[in-house]
């Protein structure tokens, strides 16, 4: 066994199995505190919420605290290995709700027959919390799943892989448009992969400003084109009226290769088709469509991103989730709309051009990090992200009217 592979799963054996435990809040010591907790105290806030709903998040642990829900269909790159095999992936986004934006979270992977029945459990258990992140959901299901949640739900329902990625991919391939000289509404993308993540990614970089028919989308069966009649509904969006078939006759000229599909499915030669200055993300994870040492091996003017946290440049959900969360959980907002998504992006661009600070140098070992080809992103523990993206995400639910709570206060997460 590797030593990497071996580390790995220490780290989730030991202190203790797994990544998350629950602490408590309030004293529990004695009889008078039992008193307060339990009976006959307890009776107290039930009849008050029995009374008011909104009362749950004065008297519980609702308001600050984000289910991560899970079927198990699309575990990261690795493909549908079932609800109990996702389990450390969304302890794993449980830890990173809390560490990066003190909200409180609970994975829950839910084995099920139908759509139907995924979509009603998770409905009716959606009052407990404050928010709900769905998680690693394969597509075309996700789309159904996210739309009718949405619809039955008060809380706001947040498909991760589709809308968390696009933020983060959509600030870091702007940044990155900028530094490579070239403009989004001219740049030919070539998004590998048609599944969650590659139909949100495509249709935020529309809404920033790339052409749709300068898109070449590809699934296992090749280019996504008009002529193909085995197309699903979101597939279908991305038809390309073409006539180039393959990997290679997409990418020869192209300006942007997204990878959101799986391990090492764009070969070296592939890539040095590309236009000058390309942009290659290869997000999937853990493994990327092309290791960065191989894609710099051919190209020396490319700007390269992974989904990792080993390499510059991690285009990864983790720097959009805990943040857009926390903002919409502070304004109790109803649901997580395009502003706030846009905000998010906008917010994560900003910071990413400041000077950044020294703990971040430190937790990342490195001696400087300055905005340009290796550094288009903000790093995941730079501690500026959660004031930033949430604020921002915050206020635009403010203003997009789906707030409860129309002002933030001054101090907000200072
Ligand atoms: N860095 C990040 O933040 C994130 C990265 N990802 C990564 O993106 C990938 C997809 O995730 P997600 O969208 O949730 O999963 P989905 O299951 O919804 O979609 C997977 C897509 O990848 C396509 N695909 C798989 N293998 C191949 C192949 N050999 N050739 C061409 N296309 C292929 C599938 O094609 P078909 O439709 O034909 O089955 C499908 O369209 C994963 O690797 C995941 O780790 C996802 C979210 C966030
Ligand atoms: C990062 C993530 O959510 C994924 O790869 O599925
Ligand atoms: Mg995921």
């Amino acid at each position: 066994m590797s030593d990497f592979r071996q580390k790995a799963l220490d780290y989730h054996q030991f202190p203790s199995p797994g990544k998350i435990s629950v602490e408590l809040t309030t004293p529990a010591a004695n009889v008078d505190d039992l008193a307060l907790a339990y009976s006959p105290g307890v009776a107290e806030p039930v009849k008050e919420i029995a009374a008011d709903p909104n009362a749950a998040y004065k008297y519980t642990a609702k308001g600050n605290m984000v289910a991560v829900i899970s079927n198990g269909t699309a575990i990261l790159g690795l493909g549908n290995l079932g609800p109990l095999a996702s389990k450390p992936v969304m302890e794993g986004k449980a830890l990173l709700f809390k560490r990066f934006a003190g909200l409180d979270s609970i994975d829950i992977e839910v084995k099920h027959r139908t759509t139907e029945e995924f979509i009603n459990t998770v409905a009716n258990i959606a009052d407990t919390f404050g928010g709900i992140n769905l998680e690693d959901i394969k597509a075309p299901e996700c789309f159904e799943i996210e739309k009718e949640l949405i619809k039955r739900c008060k809380i706001p329902i947040f498909h991760d892989d589709q809308h968390g990625t696009a933020i983060v991919t959509a600030a870091g391939m702007l940044n990155a448009l900028e530094i490579q000289g070239k403009r989004i509404e001219d740049v030919r993308i070539v998004c590998m992969g048609a599944g969650a993540a590659a139909v949100a990614c495509m249709e935020l970089l529309i809404k920033c400003g790339a052409q749709r028919e300068r898109i070449y989308m590809l699934d296992r069966q090749g280019v996504i084109h008009t002529r193909r009649d085995n197309l699903t509904e979101h597939k279908a969006l991305f038809a390309n009226n073409t006539d180039k078939r393959t990997l290679e006759d997409v990418m020869d000229g192209a300006d942007v290769f997204l990878g959101v599909s799986g391990p090492d499915l764009l070969p070296p030669e592939t890539l040095s088709l590309m236009a000058q200055n390309p942009i290659v993300f290869a997000c999937s994870n853990p493994d990327p469509e092309i290791k960065p040492e191989l894609a710099h091996e051919v190209r020396d003017d490319l700007i390269m991103a992974t989904g990792r946290s080993d390499y510059p440049n991690q285009v990864n959900n983790v720097l959009c989730f805990p943040f857009i969360f926390r903002g919409a959980l502070d304004v109790r907002a109803t649901a997580i709309n395009d502003e706030m998504k846009v905000a998010a992006v906008n917010a994560l661009r900003s910071v990413s051009k400041e000077p950044v600070p020294e703990e971040v140098l430190v937790a990342s070992n490195i001696a400087s990090l300055t905005f340009g080809r290796e550094y288009i992103i903000p790093k995941p523990m730079d501690p500026r992200l959660c004031k930033r993206i949430a604020t921002a995400v915050a206020q635009a639910a403010i203003d997009s009217n789906v707030a409860q709570i129309e002002q933030l206060p001054d101090d907000y997460l200072a």
